[in-house]
């Protein structure tokens, strides 16, 4: 069984009579991204506290790898500290400071390094996160986007072992808000801290979710991966959905997955009385890497671009749905089955002419990314797993070149 890194038992936490956590009970994994959700003033800021020892509980225990954390001495709690590091909801940067000062501030406080070393740790953290430009300005003379990447560089470059994230996108347009998730997600598989995070973006921070955790009055009323929480019949869960906004996918402007699924399985009426549907399923390969060498904001516009020209494509014969951080799924009506070669080959057409869109003036080099397309048409009996593994099989390649940024010498 996987131990966990942190764990809950039956927390208890009031202030002033106001019981904020109660009962909570949850464990978090090394290596996953786990993401709280809960209404505003449910307590979540409060439990990210608890988590490095800012606030102690009232009752109950919290184990840092199965050690309570009510028995270790000071010692123990500052090395235990140090293992963590913490990205706050307003990115808690000090104007008097420059960008690189505060980048390495973690480092001059906490470390025996010289400025030398320290100084070769900012530029290479800060190259990764593309905001070498920007190090001898202050924070108020940069963009809220630039802020969020700058707040990210200084988590991490004490390489911790748990970062926590307390709402890191707020404030932000769906582009950014999608490229500093990313970021987030690309970082943390690339050095493999534990995330936990705290965000009100449902769903876009699904799609870089290992497990999710609902907080509310009661405690923690589910735990489990997204697709489990979106499947989930439960009546307080279904409660809690209804009362987020869980509207349209803000980045791309498709349905969101509730919806979709309502629509989908009502299809099964309309096959019946004899109405015909195709399948797509749009797989972007390589996104990551574009994010990487490109930027997680071109990234982003290379999803967002696909959907646009899929949502123009559908018109109102289908809806489009994002099934994965780079995966799209759509339902079209059609009359016979040549209409569906015929919607395949306009797709293609539609991917062909946004190859040139998707090439900066402002970038020397190529890089590649994969759309793969793959089409079906749907049975009498819709069942989207099969659909999407029957449009797996069938899936064509495209290959779209990104342009690369030139390398700073
Ligand atoms: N140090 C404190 N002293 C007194 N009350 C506090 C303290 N910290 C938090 N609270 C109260 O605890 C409740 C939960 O606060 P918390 O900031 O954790 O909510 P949240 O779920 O993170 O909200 P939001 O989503 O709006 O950021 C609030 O009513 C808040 O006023």
């Amino acid at each position: 069984m996987q131990e966990s890194v942190i764990r809950f038992e039956k927390v208890c936490k009031s202030f002033n009579g106001n019981i904020v956590l109660k009962d909570v009970d949850l464990k978090i994994f090394s290596g996953q991204v786990t993401v709280i959700i809960g209404k505003s003033g449910v307590g979540k800021s409060v439990f990210l506290k608890h988590i490095i020892g800012l606030l102690k509980p009232d009752s109950g225990e919290i184990y840092f790898k199965e050690k309570p954390l009510s028995g270790m001495n000071r010692a123990d709690m500052f090395a235990l500290k140090s293992r963590f590091s913490y990205m706050f909801q307003n990115n808690a940067l000090f104007d008097s400071m420059t960008v690189f000062e505060n980048i390495a501030l973690p480092l001059s406080e906490k470390t025996s390094l010289g400025p030398k070393i320290i100084r070769e740790k900012v530029i290479e953290r800060t190259t990764q996160l593309e905001i070498s430009d920007v190090l001898n300005k202050y924070p108020s003379q940069i963009s809220g986007g630039m802020q969020k990447r700058v707040a990210l560089a200084r988590a991490l470059i004490t390489d911790p072992e748990i970062v926590l994230f307390d709402e890191p996108t707020t404030g932000l347009d769906p582009i950014r808000k999608n490229a500093v998730l990313n970021m987030i997600a690309h970082y943390q598989r690339k050095l493999g801290f534990t995330a936990v995070v705290v965000s009100h973006d449902i769903p876009d921070v699904f799609y870089i979710a290992d497990k999710v955790a609902i907080i509310d009055t009661q405690g923690i009323i589910f735990e489990g991966s997204p697709i489990f929480l979106e499947q989930s019949t439960d009546p307080e869960i279904q409660a809690f959905l209804n009362s987020v906004e869980l509207l349209k996918d803000d980045l791309t402007g498709l349905d969101n997955r509730k919806e979709f699924m309502i629509s989908f399985r009502q299809l099964r009426n309309s096959i019946r009385l004899g109405e015909r549907f195709g399948f797509i399923l749009l797989k972007l390969d390589g996104l990551d890497e574009v994010g990487e060498h490109v930027g997680h904001i071109a990234a982003q516009r290379i999803i967002q671009g696909i959907s646009d020209g899929l949502i123009t494509q559908l018109g109102d014969r289908g809806r489009a749905v994002r099934i994965g951080k780079n995966e799209i799924a759509a339902y079209f009506q059609v009359t016979d089955s040549s209409q569906i070669d015929a919607f395949r080959t306009a797709m293609l057409d539609r991917i062909g002419s946004m190859k040139r869109l998707t090439d900066g003036t402002k970038h020397q080099g190529y890089m590649n990314f994969c759309i793969n397309l793959g089409i079906t048409e749907i049975d009498e009996y819709p069942d989207l797993q099969a659909l999407i593994m029957t449009a797996r099989d069938d899936e064509q390649r495209v290959v779209c070149p990104v342009r690369e940024k030139k390398e700073k010498k």
